[in-house]
């Protein structure tokens, strides 16, 4: 049997809002943060997210608020589930609260992205921005886990990432239920650049159908692109096994093969001729690969590891190349040997 907890989710978006309804279920009291009044009126009253997982009813136990010092106060674990865009932000507000309130909660993330210019990992953002004594650790919960497929309670199976093991075992006895099963592992660093860079290679592979590709291109997609993740990660220090786990092969799978990951809808989109701007403004959720393939790619350049596939998505993203013509441009590269 749990401990129940008060826990605090900050980000009632797709993701949040669905962890923060399994954690109501698994026993916990929890508040959801959100900035939207009329979206946390509608979860309190109607039990209904208006813009995110529409098909989902919330447990009436789930109690949503904009005052993030409610949702904070008396805490002792607080979820974040906050684009990579707006993290440093929110973590700088949650900083300055749980200084005010002399909390020191577990802090837990689950955003998948590398911050633009300075290329941080989502755990060095809340390192930076939260201060050592207003926290008790940091874990980072990853995986192939579509927001979509945990709403039904289809079989999930993540990890939760601490340099500190008991903290990510603590994850893993307030998550785990019978339909999500949660593995510890130690390696933030992997667990954090698989979780960012598999989102390239997913919009990769929704272009590649868009155009009419088939099962062998995606397959040689996912493949090499896991080598290009893997050496990024690596050359941080990351544990290469990681990138054979949940949060590496197992992301990467779930995100490259589903019309319910938005980066790989928006790949199927650009791949059909849409253009960017349009299919970000019709998609009314983050696409984290758009701004994780500029930083990626920027940062592989100037560490000197090779990622094609990254750069060659970075140039139809952001410089206007054909996809066709950048597929044509891979393929044919000098020949190579698949072990490095
Ligand atoms: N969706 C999924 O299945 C999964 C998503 N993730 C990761 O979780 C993170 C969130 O994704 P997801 O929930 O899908 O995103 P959504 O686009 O569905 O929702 C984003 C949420 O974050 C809020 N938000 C954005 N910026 C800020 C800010 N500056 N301050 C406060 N709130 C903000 C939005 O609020 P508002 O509505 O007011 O704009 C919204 O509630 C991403 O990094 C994603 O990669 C990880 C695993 C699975
Ligand atoms: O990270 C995810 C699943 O594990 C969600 O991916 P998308 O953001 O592409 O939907």
């Amino acid at each position: 049997m749990v401990m129940a907890e008060k826990i605090a989710v900050l980000g009632a978006g797709s993701w949040g809002s669905t962890l923060a309804n399994m954690l109501v279920e698994n026993g916990h009291s929890v508040m959801l943060w959100a900035r939207n009044q009329e979206q946390v009126d509608r979860l309190n009253t109607e039990h209904r997210n208006p813009e995110y997982m529409k098909d989902l009813v919330y447990s009436d136990q789930l109690v949503a608020t904009t005052d993030m010092r409610a949702a904070v106060k008396d805490a002792s674990v607080l979820l974040i589930v906050i684009p990579t865009k707006g993290l440093r932000q929110v973590a700088h507000q949650l900083d300055q609260l749980l200084g005010e309130l002399r909390q020191r909660p577990l802090i837990i993330h689950a955003t998948k992205g590398l911050e633009q210019n300075t290329y941080k990992r989502p755990s060095e953002m809340l390192e930076e921005e939260i201060a050592p004594d207003h926290r008790r650790g940091i874990v980072v919960l990853s995986g192939p886990s579509h927001a979509e497929d945990v709403a039904i309670k289809d079989m999930t199976a993540v990890t939760a990432a601490s340099t500190v093991l008991d903290n990510a075992k603590e994850v893993q006895k307030l998550f785990s239920n019978s339909y999500f099963r949660v593995y510890t592992n130690d390696d933030v660093i992997g667990a954090e650049f698989g979780a960012a860079l598999k989102n390239i290679i997913a919009i990769g592979a929704g272009a590649l159908q868009g155009l009419g590709y088939h099962d062998n291109a995606r397959a040689a997609l996912i493949t090499r692109g896991l080598a290009e993740i893997r050496r990024l990660g690596v050359a941080f220090g990351a544990n290469p096994m990681t990138f054979i786990g949940l949060s590496g092969v197992g992301d990467l799978v779930v995100t490259a093969t589903s019309k319910n990951s938005r980066n790989w809808r928006a790949g199927y989109q650009l791949g059909q001729g849409q253009k960017l701007a349009d299919v970000i403004q019709n998609m009314g959720m983050v696409i984290e690969g758009v701004y994780t393939t500029k930083a990626a790619y920027e940062l592989s350049r100037k560490r000197q590891v090779k990622m094609p596939i990254t750069e060659a998505l970075y140039e139809v993203l952001y410089s206007g190349k054909d996809i066709k013509d950048a597929i044509s441009q891979l393929m044919s590269r000098d020949l190579t040997s698949e072990i490095e």
